[in-house]
């Protein structure tokens, strides 16, 4: 009631859930209450509301309904759900006065802190060692290791995957790039090496599944016959994975001690390591705090990029995949712009060629517009601040109180009537800008919220990191395959399309975008050299 207090007054439509994804206890009883959405006289509209990415279900209906911000009202907290610019930009580009949430940031605390659980000063040091390892040398990579990889996918030989299928072989793939550049990482991930009893991908995988699960329980010290099968095979994975991550950190920290003498570090994990250690050379003996990592704070930072670098890009490619088959026009143009700078080509080198791949680019601009990963992000402030908002009399702002949260809500914004007539559907064109001398670049059109990395100094580090992947990719297989949605029994092209539209936007959120029945619909990939 003090909660529906002040949410009355920022004079912002209300919706008042008895629970929210802030109590722990309410992520494990969840799955139990879906039948509350069955009840009649809408009285279990609340329900959608009470999970991290909800906006991945609801999308923008919410948002149509009560304009682009609103209070969600629960009894541990208020919520003010915003999609409006101003808003946006006042939060996101001040992370000092807008912290992230513990709830939020705890999520990938399971091994130590780092750049995603760390706010403040801490954030900083962790920010500057980790990204040093973004840089032109690991797009290189990144883009040699991505083409390579999918080559490998054998799609002629496989060539009718389901999209659950394609989802595991691309998260395989994203999961060997990340594991090659930002590990140096070259053995086959899904062998037991000695002394492991999983496979990496095994008890990443599985990590990943269980996320919520491993922040819950990843501190529980209770016998193993005490705990439910589950959580015994997750705390095997997440020992076995803080295993991997020791003996990988134990070989850098040996190449780095022998000094090697090129300038150029061979994967992310290295050159973590090498400002990390040239940070320590720095402040040895020096006053002040702690500038560099420990290795726990290592270990969380390489936690992390797992958990950020494979699963994000992977999503995004099993939407963008299936959009481009429903819309074989899309993909004729993407032809066209690969025949000039990738296929006929003389080089297909990173610096020449990946600037080019502009309509490649617009394709996971516009996936990511549709099923972005990071649905909703949450802030807090420190002490109170002014948000701006907007209601039917226009233009104003309010004070937000520390305890209050602010959720960004870039699904909305990406899905806003702003974007036009068709903001619903796959139009990858929209992102493309044309020089009068008809030269084509990449631009997201003036006047709309398109924040799927966000922005400012917050910005995710591995921004171009997923877009060089994905281009890499997207060009590779568009180069050689022409893709269908596979047509059921009596059913037209047209009718399998409208049913993988439906198939696609069945959603849920488990650190990124998940379909609900992958099962249901299935593409062909057909070699462009062979008659269709
Ligand atoms: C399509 C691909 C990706 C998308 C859409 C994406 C999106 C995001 C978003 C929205 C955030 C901000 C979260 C917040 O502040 O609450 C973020 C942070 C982060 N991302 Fe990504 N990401 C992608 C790929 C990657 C990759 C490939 C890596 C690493 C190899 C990565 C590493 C990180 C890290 C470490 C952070 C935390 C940074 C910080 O808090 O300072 N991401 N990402």
């Amino acid at each position: 009631s003090k909660n529906y207090a002040a949410a009355r007054k920022y004079r912002l439509p209300i919706i008042i859930l008895p629970c929210s994804f802030e109590d722990a206890w309410w992520i494990l009883l969840r799955p139990y209450f879906a039948w509350v959405q069955g009840l009649p006289w809408g009285f279990g509209d609340w329900y959608v509301y009470t999970e991290m990415g909800w906006p991945q279900v609801d999308t923008n209906k919410t948002s149509l309904r009560l304009g682009d911000n609103f209070v969600l009202c629960a009894p541990t907290a208020n919520q003010i759900v915003t999609s409006y610019r101003p808003a946006i930009d006042t939060v996101f580009r001040d992370h000092k006065n807008w912290p992230q949430t513990d709830s939020q940031t705890q999520m990938f605390m399971v091994y130590g802190q780092n750049v995603a659980s760390t706010n403040g000063v801490d954030w900083q040091r962790h920010r500057k060692i980790t990204s040093t390892a973004f840089n032109e040398n690991t797009m290189v990579q990144v883009w040699e290791e991505a083409i390579k990889r999918t080559a490998e996918l054998d799609l002629s030989v496989e060539s009718e995957r389901s999209l659950g299928r394609l989802r595991s072989s691309i998260e395989v793939l994203a999961m060997r790039v990340l594991a090659q550049v930002a590990f140096g990482e070259k053995r086959a991930l899904n062998s037991i090496p000695p002394g492991h009893r999983q496979s990496l991908m095994q008890c990443l995988g599985f990590i990943q599944k269980h996320i919520v699960l491993t922040i819950l329980f990843s501190g529980l010290k209770a016998p193993d016959f005490l705990l439910p099968k589950k959580l015994r095979k997750l705390k095997v994975s997440v020992a076995e994975f803080r295993q991997y991550m020791e003996e990988s950190l134990k070989r850098h920290l040996e190449t780095t001690s022998k000094g090697s003498t090129t300038t150029k570090s061979k994967s992310l994990l290295e050159s973590m390591v090498r400002a990390n250690e040239a940070e320590k050379q720095l402040v040895e003996g020096g006053p002040g705090r702690v500038s560099y990592l420990s290795d726990s704070d290592l270990y969380g930072n390489l936690f992390v990029f797992n958990l950020a670098g494979y699963e994000t890009t992977a999503s995004t490619l099993t939407f963008a995949l299936p959009f481009l088959a429903t819309n074989p026009n899309v993909q004729e143009w993407v032809y066209e712009e690969l025949k000039t700078h990738y296929i006929n080509s003389s080089s297909r080198e990173y610096a020449t060629v990946y600037s080019k791949l502009v309509r490649c680019l617009s394709v996971m601009y516009e996936a990511l517009r549709l099923a972005s990963p990071a649905p909703l992000l949450v802030r807090s402030p420190r002490s109170p601040m002014e948000l701006p908002i907007i209601t039917k009399t226009g233009p104003g702002s309010i004070t937000v109180n520390p305890g209050t949260l602010v959720g960004g809500h870039f699904y909305a914004g990406h899905l806003s009537p702003d974007w036009g007539s068709d903001a619903e559907s796959f139009n990858p064109r929209r992102f493309i800008l044309k020089s009068e001398s008809g030269e084509e670049s990449l631009a997201v059109p003036e006047g709309r919220l398109f924040a799927p990395w966000i922005f400012g100094q917050r910005v995710c580090p591995g921004k171009k990191f997923s877009q060089v992947e994905f281009t890499a990719i997207v060009a590779q297989i568009f180069a050689n395959y022409r893709v269908k949605v596979i047509q059921n029994t009596n059913e037209s092209a047209e009718e399998a399309n409208q049913r993988m539209m439906g198939i696609l936007s069945d959603k849920y959120f488990n650190i990124s975008t998940h379909l609900k029945q992958p099962e249901a619909g299935a593409l062909r990939f057909e070699r462009r050299d062979e008659k269709s």
